[in-house]
């Protein structure tokens, strides 16, 4: 039987930190990421791809506040902002996937979802905004934009840039609406784009209505989430690090290759892991482990061919 693998696209494979995000910029991006995904193909392997969405939903919201101001284009909102994000962005994957899929003479059907993601309406993330969207402002154009209209910002330190960026809240992703059919496509062989951006955030109310829920989930939780219910057989976390280390960036820095379950999570109560960055990031792998799921890795989309690459976690250490 084919292994089945979630695979989450970090937000570099789709727009560098350099980059001011041309559609050409994101196309070649995803293009090359995609290519490195041939592999898992090749291997036979059923797949589900999730994505980032953190720079396209915060353009979105900015051109929704320049459309409103300029010509009274009522604003839409962040639910409709998320779903647009991951219609446009799971559309270009389609569209990148399926040349390059043809490129490589290989016949496989590919399908883009949008996925609706249930929240807790009562969760405690909608009164504290933690996720960060759209560009790096500096602190000058960070406080005149809160002053102005009432966006909270978070200082944002990377290699690629440092600064300050707007955040949203971001509430823990409860179930995906439409997993049954992300289920049932995977397994007939289909490439499935779901959940990308986290879901679009939605809560189910007192009477079963679905209702928009003002939020924007984080893509590595919500893809552990949706790996966990699908019994995925392994969980790919693509970003810009080959390995996890401890002791990042310090002089006493060190990889590491494999992890188990209760190491992974004693680092992440010492602080080994960055808060906003690389924490979610294992808080997902682990999420998906202690739900049944192999093996989760985090490494570099290019590095995904060579085994002696990535950080692999699972429940106990192979002998
Ligand atoms: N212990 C760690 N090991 C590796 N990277 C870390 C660690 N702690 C924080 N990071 C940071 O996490 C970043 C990846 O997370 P993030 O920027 O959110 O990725 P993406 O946008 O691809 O989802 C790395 O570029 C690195 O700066
Ligand atoms: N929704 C989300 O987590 O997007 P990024 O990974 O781009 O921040």
């Amino acid at each position: 039987m084919s292994k089945l693998a979630v695979v989450a696209l970090g937000g570099n494979a789709l727009l560098r930190g350099n980059q001011v995000g041309t559609i050409d910029e994101q196309e070649q991006n995803t293009t090359d990421t995609l290519e490195n995904l041939v592999y898992l193909i090749k291997e036979g392997y059923n797949l589900v791809i999730s994505h980032g969405n953190g720079p396209q939903v915060g353009n979105i919201l900015m051109r929704n506040d320049a459309g409103e101001q300029l010509y009274g284009i009522p604003q839409m909102p962040l639910d409709i902002c998320v779903a647009d994000s991951q219609g446009g962005i799971g559309y270009m994957i389609e569209r990148m996937l399926r040349n390059v899929l043809r490129k490589h003479g290989i016949d496989r059907e590919v399908c883009c979802l949008v996925t609706p993601v249930i929240v807790d309406h009562d969760d405690p993330a909608f009164t504290n905004p933690t996720k960060r969207v759209g560009r790096i402002y500096d602190k000058a154009q960070a406080d005149a934009l809160a002053a102005e209209k009432g966006w909270i910002f978070k200082e944002e330190v990377k290699d690629t840039g440092s600064g300050w960026r707007r955040v949203v809240p971001s509430p823990k992703p409860k179930g995906i609406l439409n997993i049954k059919v992300i289920d049932q496509l995977v397994r007939q062989g289909i490439i499935v784009i779901a959940s990308g951006g986290g879901g679009v955030p939605v809560y189910i109310d007192e009477e079963k209505n679905v209702r928009p829920a003002e939020a924007v989930i984080d893509k590595d939780l919500a893809s552990a989430l949706m790996a966990a219910e699908i019994k995925a057989d392994e969980f790919y976390i693509l970003t810009d690090v080959p390995f996890v280390y401890l002791n990042y960036k310090k002089p006493n820095e060190q990889k590491l290759e494999f992890l188990n379950y209760a190491d992974t999570m004693k680092y992440l109560e010492q602080g080994m892991f960055g808060e906003g960055n690389m924490a979610p990031k294992i808080k997902a792998c682990l999420d998906f482990i202690k739900r049944g799921g192999k093996m989760s890795v985090i490494t570099e989309a290019t590095k995904l061919e060579d085994m002696s690459y990535g950080t692999k976690i699972t429940m106990e250490y192979e002998d």
